[in-house]
């Protein structure tokens, strides 16, 4: 094959116009086993040889992931740092071997390819990752590392490579007479430009890009960002585009998938999902943006707690243990407004939020003084008796310590392990307000 001269595309012959989606995944799973902590979590167990067995845990990463990406959307990809992103995204590449589920791409599975579809499909997705300086290798000539991929897929020959590079190098946005330098005199976004130049070399279809420009400036972000929507266009890309920041979501995406702790809590197009969203998480992290007004103090409906581990995930939804709408437990009768109460109370023992008060004045703070009735209403009582001061004089700490807990206890595992959110995993299709998509949110408020 001689230099590139018909345009940019290598294979326009297998660019996919098919109906349907580009890339589906079905119940995609990946979990990390690791030991748990040293002796720790050892066994011994005479009836087995040998008699000591190591317990190991399960990360959680991404649990039951269903999702399909069509042919020239971007899909953005967001939530907070550990919620299994990253790990989504280089599962989907088979960078990581999924633990179960089945990935499709242009209609076959994955699992099932083998030599050189294998590698055509290998070449056909690409990945970048955030970190330019890293992910590009300080001896090499910039034309040499985006020619890279083509010697490695046996594209092209030398002159025919160098030509591409050149071109490329111009594509996004850098001067090709710039093909020898090293990159150490790029600066972070034109280092991110060498990154797509490079991943493009093959003429991938689809292109996983894990915050590729978290690391940059904001003002050249914008500037990164135009030039990956441009080259969509010309390269006939699909990209999965994975960022936390939800304002660099809302400038490059079609549709949004929001993602908590290894599930996808919420996807819908674009401005469905930032006008009309359905999942308190979504809420939560919609409202945690800052405002750029110097009157408000951003903190309005920020995320309370912490993400729980994913080796030990709640059941049920996910987000419930932090969930500022949790279900009330349908086993009790509640009158207007005692759930939300009860809601509140029980949070504030949980995190232990007041000083400790005398039952009169507990029931007063979070019960406007009149305490549910009924079996619920026995339970808070409980509660309330834990934790009371009345009549203690001088109570240690330790002890003081365990009855928060009891009281903790009692109110998690009489109401919030009682809900449905804690007993069901949700999932429904809602009727979008904006657009003609769908909208899926895992909350069973919409039941
Ligand atoms: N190789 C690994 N072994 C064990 N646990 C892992 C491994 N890789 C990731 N994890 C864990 O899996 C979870 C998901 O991590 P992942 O990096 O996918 O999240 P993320 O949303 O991309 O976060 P970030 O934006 O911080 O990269 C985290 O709890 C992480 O600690």
């Amino acid at each position: 094959m001689g230099a590139v001269s018909s345009g940019i595309r290598l294979d326009e012959e297998h660019t996919y116009d098919r109906e349907g989606p580009l890339l589906e995944l079905e119940g995609v799973t990946k979990y990390f086993s690791q030991e748990s902590g040293l002796l720790a979590g050892m066994q011994f167990d005479p009836g087995t040889f040998p008699p000591i067995s190591v317990d190991r845990e399960h990360v959680e990463a991404v649990d039951d992931v269903s999702l399909e990406v069509r042919p020239g959307e971007t899909l953005g990809l967001v939530g907070e740092s550990g919620c299994g992103k990253s790990t989504l995204g280089r599962t989907i590449l088979r960078l990581l071997e999924p633990t179960e589920g089945d990935i499709y791409f242009k209609g076959e599975n994955l699992a099932d390819l083998s030599g050189e579809e294998l590698r055509r499909t290998r070449s056909d997705m690409q990945m970048i990752f955030q970190d330019p300086q890293s992910s590009l290798d300080p001896r090499m000539k910039v034309g040499q590392i985006i020619e890279e991929p083509m010697r490695a897929h046996g594209l092209l020959d030398d002159e025919g490579r160098e030509a591409r590079a050149k071109d490329l190098l111009e594509k996004v946005g850098l001067d090709p007479r710039h093909y020898n330098r090293h990159p150490h005199a790029f600066s972070g976004g034109q280092r991110q430009r060498i990154n797509l130049a490079r991943a493009l070399s093959v003429d991938p279809d689809f292109v996983v890009c894990d915050e590729p420009v978290s690391a940059l400036d904001v003002s050249i972000q914008a500037q990164v960002l135009n030039t990956m929507d441009e080259l969509q266009d010309e390269f006939g890309l699909t990209y999965l585009f994975i960022a936390h920041d939800l304002s660099v979501i809302r400038h490059i995406s079609d549709r949004v998938a929001v993602m908590y702790l290894g599930h996808i809590v919420e996807l819908a197009e674009k401005e469905e999902l930032f006008e009309n969203p359905q999942h308190p998480y979504t809420r939560a992290l919609l409202e945690s943006i800052p405002v750029p007004d110097p009157r408000e103090d951003g903190a309005r409906g920020v995320l309370e707690g912490e993400v729980p581990s994913p080796v030990d995930p709640p059941s049920g939804c996910r987000f419930r243990t932090r969930c500022p709408r949790l279900i009330a437990p349908d086993a009790y009768d509640w009158a207007d407004g005692e759930w939300a109460q009860t809601r509140a109370f029980m949070r504030a023992i949980k995190r232990r939020s007041f000083e400790s008060m005398s039952a009169a004045e507990m029931r007063r703070e979070f019960f406007d003084g009149r305490p549910p009735g009924g079996e619920a209403g026995s339970v808070v009582e409980e509660a309330i008796d834990l934790v009371a001061n009345d009549g203690e004089t001088d109570r240690e700490a330790d002890d003081e310590a365990d009855c928060w807990e009891a009281a903790t206890d009692l109110l998690l595992d009489s109401f919030a392990e009682q809900s449905v959110c804690a007993r069901e995993r949700p999932a429904y299709e809602l009727e979008p307000e904006r657009g003609d998509g769908t909208h899926f949110s895992a909350c069973h408020l919409h039941r």
